[in-house]
């Protein structure tokens, strides 16, 4: 499967329109602007509300047979909770869904793509255990509503990114914000970590029990998973690289795909002796009990991979320097980025050398090829300075495609590829300052005209093709459909 990817939030617009709940996003971008880059929302966002039809045909312009993109939980059920549900926010879904099906294009969705309604927030959010039931009644009215066409359902996207941010969303609007934050972040993000799993695993044995048979889809994951490479090949180094993992990525993979279950072990251990030193009766990280272990175990038909770049880490060098997992609570490694790796527009991710085929690699011999893996996100950052010309996302994606064919060479059981983004979007606390879209939108324009980007011409050919031309330049700028599409 070649598709894209978009989020409600940052696509979607229409904040409050036809009975849509407010969300977590909206909240914070309207109580507290100062937090994001250039001040912006995602009110009217890329209007996708309205311009869906648009989006689709953008799929289909480049061949794509795949899009994925994420149902607003507040649009559907403004309160969060099962017994008000919004007729406008099914309707937009289906209308989506159908559009998609009529082209053959496969739809994949994400139940949870950050946008939590406030209200279920200012309950607390994902540090109540209930959020475990709130999730599973929202997932049922979406297997309910959309499985009959959604044969691809992906319950959290990047758990570490809700954990880490979700105490940043319940302490910003009450006091002194993210300072604040911070000294909460050791507790509320694992606390965080146990109820998110806990509730991915409710939604996927209810797709299980209720749905399968009848609906024949599937249900899994998604995880930001960036590469972390040894410096060296000294044991050293190489512990520090594992406990970067099972610190980041591995604290939502292993309870799920390893054989034994439950947090990655050294990780665990750790937390336990740090809290101990801190005055601490308990590890601030929750254990699982036997029957949650078995519950989570194997809760996923496939694996979402999101895979942006990757580190190198290190025992020794750049100690100070790391946040793994977070600024307050690392595990006490150092990371190296080297200087000839380039860095994309958001300063932060690189070009790093085959860290693709390193993670499938990796994911393929940690859980012994388990169960399928879909690449739902990799992207590369510009500014609206490139506009259409993005010579570095096409080097980037050209990048990522050969580790691709490398990953199946190795048999990684990989099934699809899904480009970051469609279209360029709200970049959570970036605003629009950074642009991951195949397709330009100048957000100054009302109509917020879609444009494709030569990274859309140049994905097309590859898609096309099935070959990775690296000499191919688009003739023109004038994308038509294919016919078949
Ligand atoms: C650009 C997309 O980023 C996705 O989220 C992350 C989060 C963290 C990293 N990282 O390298 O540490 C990469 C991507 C997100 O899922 C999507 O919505 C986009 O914003």
């Amino acid at each position: 499967m070649f598709g894209a990817a978009t989020a409600a939030y940052q696509i979607e617009g229409a904040w409050d329109a036809d009975g849509k709940g407010e969300s977590i996003w909206d909240r914070l971008t309207h109580t507290g602007p100062k937090i994001i880059e250039d001040k912006t929302n995602g009110d009217i966002a890329a209007d996708s509300y309205r311009k869906y039809k648009r989006d689709v045909e953008m799929v289909r312009e480049m061949s794509l047979d795949t899009y994925r993109f994420s149902i607003s939980w507040p649009r559907i059920l403004p309160t969060g909770m099962p017994n008000d549900i919004n007729p406008a926010g099914i309707a937009y879904y289906n209308n989506l869904i159908n559009e998609l099906l009529k082209y053959n294009i496969t739809p994949m969705v994400t139940l949870y793509h950050w946008d939590l309604p406030q209200k279920l927030q200012d309950l607390g959010g994902f540090a109540n255990p209930l959020i475990s039931d709130w999730f599973a009644d929202y997932a049922r009215i979406v297997f309910q509503t959309f499985g009959d066409r959604v044969k691809h359902f992906i319950t959290f996207n990047e758990p570490p990114q809700i954990c880490q941010t979700s105490d940043m969303m319940s302490s910003f609007n009450t006091s002194e914000g993210r300072e604040q934050f911070v000294n909460a972040t050791n507790i509320v993000n694992y606390l965080c970590a146990k109820n998110l799993l806990v509730a991915h695993g409710n939604a996927y044995r209810i797709y299980d029990k209720e749905f399968r048979a009848k609906q024949g889809g599937q249900c899994g994951f998604t995880i930001n998973i960036d590469w972390y490479g040894a410096h060296s090949n000294s044991s050293e180094d190489q512990k520090a690289a594992e406990m970067a993992w099972q610190g980041d990525w591995g604290l939502y993979t292993e309870p799920i795909l390893s054989a034994l279950g439950g947090f990655p072990k050294e990780f665990a251990e750790r937390v336990a002796k740090k809290s101990a030193e801190q005055g601490f009766t308990r590890s601030r990280l929750p254990e699982f009990t036997e029957e949650e272990k078995t519950f989570l175990r194997g809760s996923a038909d496939f694996l979402g991979v999101n895979h942006y770049s990757g580190v190198l880490v290190s025992a020794t060098v750049n100690k100070k320097h790391n946040h793994v997992p977070s600024k307050a609570d690392d595990v006490d490694v150092g990371i190296i980025i080297p200087k000839e790796w380039q860095r994309s527009a958001d300063n932060e991710t690189t070009l790093c050398p085959n860290s693709l085929y390193n993670v499938l690699y990796q994911l393929q011999s940690r859980y012994n090829n388990p169960i399928p893996i879909y690449i739902t996100e990799t992207g590369w950052a510009t500014t609206e300075e490139s506009k259409l010309d993005d010579d570095d996302r096409v080097k980037y994606y050209r990048a990522q495609l050969e580790d691709v064919l490398d990953a199946l060479d190795a048999g990684v059981n990989l099934k699809g590829f899904i480009a970051w983004s469609l279209m360029d979007n709200f970049e959570w606390i970036r605003g629009y300052t950074l642009r991951f879209g195949l397709y330009h939108i100048d957000f100054q324009d009302p109509a917020r005209t879609r444009t494709p980007k030569k990274s859309a011409f140049v994905y097309k050919h590859i898609v096309n093709n099935r070959y990775i031309d690296h000499t191919y330049q688009p003739e023109s700028m004038t994308m038509t459909i294919d016919p078949g599409h």
